[in-house]
């Protein structure tokens, strides 16, 4: 079965696309087949997995909704690209910018970037889909198409009054139009150990949104070799193969797999449980 998880956080510069490379390229260590899905018009994530000139890709995703949404047929791996260190990916770019405004206008606007991933996905185990930075229409067309979401916060900044709105519209699209969406959890990024502020907004998240926002035990530190590995096109597995963030970033990755494992079992137990 395909796990599609969108990474997502309204908020700009909280490591979404930086989780997005490590994760997937992790999964993808791992044995999994991944595919990344750059669903941002600044296309950071194509441009972060080398290919750095998105907007003169001839095929990206903008192609394909354009596609989904006129009913025009495509190849199954039209426009997707692959990546060195394992993933796929199926590029995003300024194009995006044009589609998200059309899709106000389109029957089943929510639902067109799940019907392109359904087309896609069982090439692979994982999707990981990166957001752009707002709750607009390529944003809630990710949740529509997730299983799960996980949110990306930035440990020095108290993330009050976004996450609220952010985990009111996932609420809104798990009642309205994917009822089998599930947050993973919040996974603290750029945590600068010589201050308390990680353990400061685990403590207010939970304190504001109780035992039912997970937030990851693993967390992301600060670290500039993590912040140099878009320019070079690599994940930081091969940057920096023996720093913190590459000790991290594959805790995580194994942190994300557990979970996919727990709710498997939790399901088994329910319907044994049933018969
Ligand atoms: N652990 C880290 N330590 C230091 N810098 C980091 C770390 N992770 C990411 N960065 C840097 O912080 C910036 C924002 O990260 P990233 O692009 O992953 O965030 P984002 O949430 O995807 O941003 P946007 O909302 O613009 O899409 C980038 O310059 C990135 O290189
Ligand atoms: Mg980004």
């Amino acid at each position: 079965m395909t796990k599609v998880i969108a990474l997502a956080n309204q908020k700009g510069g909280v490591g979404k696309t930086t989780t997005a490379v490590n994760l997937g390229i992790g999964l993808a260590g791992d044995g999994k087949k991944v595919l990344l899905v750059d669903a941002d018009a600044q296309g950071n994530l194509t441009d972060s997995l080398g290919f750095h000139e998105p907007d003169n890709l001839s095929v990206s995703l903008a192609t394909l909704l354009t596609k989904t949404m006129l009913e025009e047929s495509y190849e199954a791996r039209e426009g997707i690209l692959h990546h060195h260190e394992g993933v796929d990916l199926m590029p995003g770019n300024i194009e995006l910018s044009a589609v998200e405004v059309s899709l106000v206008n389109t029957m089943s606007r929510e639902t067109i970037l799940r019907s392109y991933i359904d087309s896609v996905k069982a090439d692979y185990d994982y999707v990981l889909i990166d957001c752009m930075p707002s709750l607009g229409m390529l944003t809630i067309n990710a949740l529509a198409a997730a299983d799960s979401v996980i949110i990306p916060v930035q440990a020095h900044y108290l993330p009050a009054k976004g996450m609220t709105q952010l985990l009111q519209t996932i609420a809104r699209v798990r009642r309205q139009i994917n009822p089998k969406l599930v947050l993973d959890g919040v996974l603290l990024t750029m945590v600068d150990s010589r201050t308390k502020f990680a353990k400061d907004i685990s403590f207010i998240l939970r304190r504001d949104y109780g035992d039912k926002l997970r937030v990851f035990n693993t967390e992301i530190p600060l670290s500039v070799r993590a912040a140099e590995t878009s320019a070079k096109g690599k994940s930081i597995y091969v940057h920096d193969p023996d720093g913190k963030a590459a000790e991290a970033y594959a805790a995580f990755t194994k942190e994300v797999q557990s979970i996919g494992r727990e709710r498997r079992h939790a399901r088994q137990h329910q319907a044994d449980h049933s018969r």
